[in-house]
């Protein structure tokens, strides 16, 4: 990769723009004649992707593709993200998570309390959302053909209240999942709206996915933190790190081993955006049992067993295997 590394940079020398950073287009024509370098293992070689952004990612571990979804388009999941949050409409297997500081506070109304909206497969509104054309394209680059989308969220991020607990902690969306290879996984991520470090942008660790799955715990912030959100338990703050600006319609695609994280809303509006974890239908499930994965396994059961009645048979495998959806080809192994 050293020479991939070196070829970047020569690239970027050139750019005025971030170097993860792309326009969307819908041609092959910004390909540029570059030679390959000879082994590309985080992407597959189509037309969608030039040269510069399979490099960028082999290298980052992430792309922003900017003004990927339609303004029209993210204005109808903010409509039924409302209706849901008003309780106008019913979701089955729809997990509703509200802010910690705020569920442990009497003089909120219920719409703002809603921080997130996760496992939305059964709402055809918000599930568009993961089979969008035009996403399917650039997921189709790190996955292959036989997609199947894995986990769906919505995340309302709320304003602070005082307490850091709007902060999200770096950690790596792996240590969710019980499927691999991680390489045939990637995470669609879209601005709802402007995000910036103000209201609590993505903060990205570039080049991390090239390390390995890292141990998670929930983080020593000396206050109350949000349930399941483990951090990677030796983070070191000094570490380099991006924080990725975005404009509404913007879509970062990342590799699961990326570290990343989200600062805090400092702003008195809910920063939004949605988001699809995807897989290749050919990965398959494994045993997190005695891995650093079970910390996290465990609490998912725990919780499914007390929504689904105690339930004790249902494994971590079985639960991503529910959610799972198929969105394009086959649903050849997942
Ligand atoms: C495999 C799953 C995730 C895959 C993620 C892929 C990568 C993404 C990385 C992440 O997003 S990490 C964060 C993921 N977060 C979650 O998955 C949390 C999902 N949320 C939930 O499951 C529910 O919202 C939760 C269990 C937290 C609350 O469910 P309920 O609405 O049924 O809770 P209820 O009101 O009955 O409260 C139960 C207890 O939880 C407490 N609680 C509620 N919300 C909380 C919160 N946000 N943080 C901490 N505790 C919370 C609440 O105070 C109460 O405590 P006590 O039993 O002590 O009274
Ligand atoms: N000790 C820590 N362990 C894990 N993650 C951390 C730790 N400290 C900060 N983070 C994470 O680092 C990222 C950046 O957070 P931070 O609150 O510094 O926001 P910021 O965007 O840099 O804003 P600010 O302008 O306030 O510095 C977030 O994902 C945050 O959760
Ligand atoms: O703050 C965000 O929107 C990102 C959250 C995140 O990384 C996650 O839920 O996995
Ligand atoms: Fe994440
Ligand atoms: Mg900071």
């Amino acid at each position: 990769m050293a020479r991939a590394a070196e070829r970047l940079k020569l690239v970027l020398n050139h750019l005025d723009r971030p170097p993860f950073c792309f326009q969307a287009s819908s041609t092959s024509s910004q390909h540029v004649g570059y030679p390959q370098p000879h082994s590309f293992r985080y992407t597959f070689d189509n037309d969608i992707l030039s040269s510069e952004q399979r490099l960028a990612y082999e290298e980052n571990g992430f792309i922003v593709i900017k003004g990927l979804v339609a303004e029209e388009d993210i204005n109808r999941f903010r409509e039924i993200f409302e209706r849901i949050c008003r309780r106008e409409v019913k979701v089955p297997g729809l997990v509703v998570m509200r802010d910690v500081s705020i569920v442990k506070s009497e003089f909120i109304p219920e719409q703002k309390a809603v921080s997130k909206l996760q496992n939305f497969q059964e709402e055809p509104e918000l599930f568009r959302y993961c089979s969008l054309p035009q996403i399917l394209k650039y997921v189709e680059c790190f996955t292959g053909s036989n997609i199947m989308a894995m986990h769906t969220m919505l995340i309302n991020k709320p304003p602070d209240t005082g307490k850091k607990t709007s902060r999200h902690p770096m950690h790596q969306d792996l240590h969710y999942f019980a499927f691999r290879p991680s390489d045939r996984v990637v995470c669609a991520w879209t601005a709802m709206e402007r995000i910036n470090r103000q209201n609590g942008c993505l903060v990205v660790l570039p080049g991390s996915h090239r390390g390995t799955l890292k141990e998670h715990d929930y983080p020593e912030w000396g206050g109350d933190v949000n349930k399941m959100y483990h951090g990677i338990r030796d983070y070191d703050p000094n570490s380099p790190r991006v924080h990725v600006e975005m404009e509404k319609g913007d879509t970062v695609f990342f590799h699961p081993l990326l570290i990343h994280g989200s600062g805090m809303n400092k702003t008195q509006g809910f920063r939004k955006a949605i988001s699809c974890h995807y897989a290749s239908a050919d990965c398959y499930y494994i045993d997190v049992t005695g891995t650093s994965q079970e910390n996290i396994a465990e609490e998912v059961k725990g919780i499914a067993a007390r929504r689904l009645g105690a339930d004790t048979s249902v494994t971590f495998q079985d639960i991503w295997a529910i959610r799972g959806r198929l969105v394009q080809g086959n649903r050849t192994n997942l």
